[in-house]
C-alpha cells in the first residue's frame, strides 16, 4: 500500500506529516526510524500524525514521534504545521482549530498574514510534572553535568525543558552539554536542552538540542520555555522575540497559569508517498 505524506517545515525543524483520518499505517518506532534516516529514508526531525480526536471537544488528535522512534508529548513547531496540514488538506473548515496532544489541549488559528498563532497551554514548573528530580519547586537548579556546575531551569510544555543561561552560544558548550543534558539522571523522561543568550528584555538567541532529534534548527516548545523562564527570572518580558538559528519566533506569556501564546511560520515543502 502507498502511504501520502507532505513534507513540512516550521523555521527548519522538519517533518513528516501524515493523515491517518482517511489513511490507515501501523507505526512502529523502527519504521520511525527508518523513515527519519536522512540517507537512507524520507529525513525528518518528527513525525507528525493527524488522527481523529478520541475527546468529543477536539477537532483532531496530534501525535509526534522524534527521529529516533520515540512517541512525545509536544511539538510546538509541529503545531504550525498541523494547523497548516489540516486546512490544506481540506480536513477541517475552522478558523480556531481545537487539538487534542499527549501534552494537553492546544489551539491553532491561522492569521491573515498567513502566521499561524498557537495557544500552547500553560507551563508547569512543578518538579513531579516536568519530570525532575528536585526536592521543591524552584526558579533554578544547580546541576552538576560533566563536572561543570550549571544554573539550569526547568519547565514543562507538556514536554519537558530545560533552559541554561549562556554568554556564547558559539563556543562548543551546546554541542558539549546538549547530549548530557538530555541524558541527565535527573530528567527520568530525558530533556530537551535550552541554551538561551539574552539580547534584551524582549529579545533572547535559543539553541536547543532537543531529546531524541539532536539540535534542530528551531525548536517552539524550546522557544516557549526559554521565553517563559527568562520572565519568570525576571530578565525577560512578554513578548519575546526568540531567534533560532533557522529564523524568529514570538512568544508571549502575562504570567501565572496564563497559556503562552507562540506564532511563526509553517511551510509545506513537497508531497510524497511511501510504500507500507
Ligand atoms: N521540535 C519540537 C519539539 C519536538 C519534541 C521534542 N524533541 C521532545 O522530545 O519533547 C518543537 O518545535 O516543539
Amino acid at each position: 500500500m502507498l502511504l501520502k505524506f507532505t513534507k513540512m517545515h516550521g523555521l527548519g525543524n522538519d517533518f513528516m506529516v501524515i493523515d491517518l483520518v482517511s489513511q490507515h499505517a501501523q507505526l512502529s518506532p523502527k519504521l520511525v526510524r527508518q523513515w527519519s534516516d536522512r540517507h537512507f529514508g524520507i529525513g525528518f526531525d518528527q513525525l507528525l500524525v493527524v488522527e481523529p480526536p478520541t475527546d468529543p471537544e477536539m477537532d483532531f488528535r496530534y501525535r509526534i514521534f522524534n527521529a529516533d522512534g520515540s512517541e512525545v508529548e509536544q511539538c510546538g513547531n509541529g503545531a504550525r504545521c498541523f494547523a497548516r496540514f489540516v486546512i490544506d488538506k481540506r480536513l477541517t473548515q475552522k478558523q480556531e482549530i481545537r487539538v487534542q496532544t499527549a501534552g494537553g489541549p492546544i489551539v491553532l488559528k491561522v492569521r491573515r498574514d498567513g502566521q499561524i498563532s498557537v495557544d500552547m497551554g500553560a507551563p508547569r514548573f512543578q518538579p513531579a510534572d516536568i519530570p525532575f528530580q528536585a526536592e521543591a519547586e524552584a526558579i533554578s537548579y544547580p546541576l552538576e553535568v560533566a563536572g561543570r556546575q550549571l544554573e539550569v531551569m526547568a519547565v514543562s510544555m507538556g514536554n519537558p525543558h530545560c533552559v541554561t543561561l549562556v554568554d556564547d552560544l558559539d563556543n562548543g558548550l551546546v554541542e558539549q552539554l546538549g547530549p548530557l543534558l538530555e541524558q541527565h539522571p535527573r530528567f527520568p523522561k530525558r530533556v530537551n536542552a535550552g541554551f538561551m543568550q539574552i539580547i534584551d528584555a524582549h529579545t533572547v538567541a535559543l539553541r536547543v538540542h532537543e531529546r531524541g532529534a539532536g539540535e534542530t534548527l528551531a525548536c517552539g516548545t524550546g522557544a516557549c520555555a526559554a521565553a517563559v523562564a527568562g520572565i519568570r527570572l525576571g530578565r525577560l518580558q512578554s513578548p519575546v522575540h526568540v531567534r533560532l538559528p533557522g529564523g524568529t519566533l514570538q512568544i508571549e506569556w502575562a504570567g501565572g497559569n496564563a497559556p503562552v501564546f507562540m506564532t511563526g511560520p509553517a511551510t509545506r515543502v513537497f508531497e510524497g508517498q511511501i510504500r507500507v
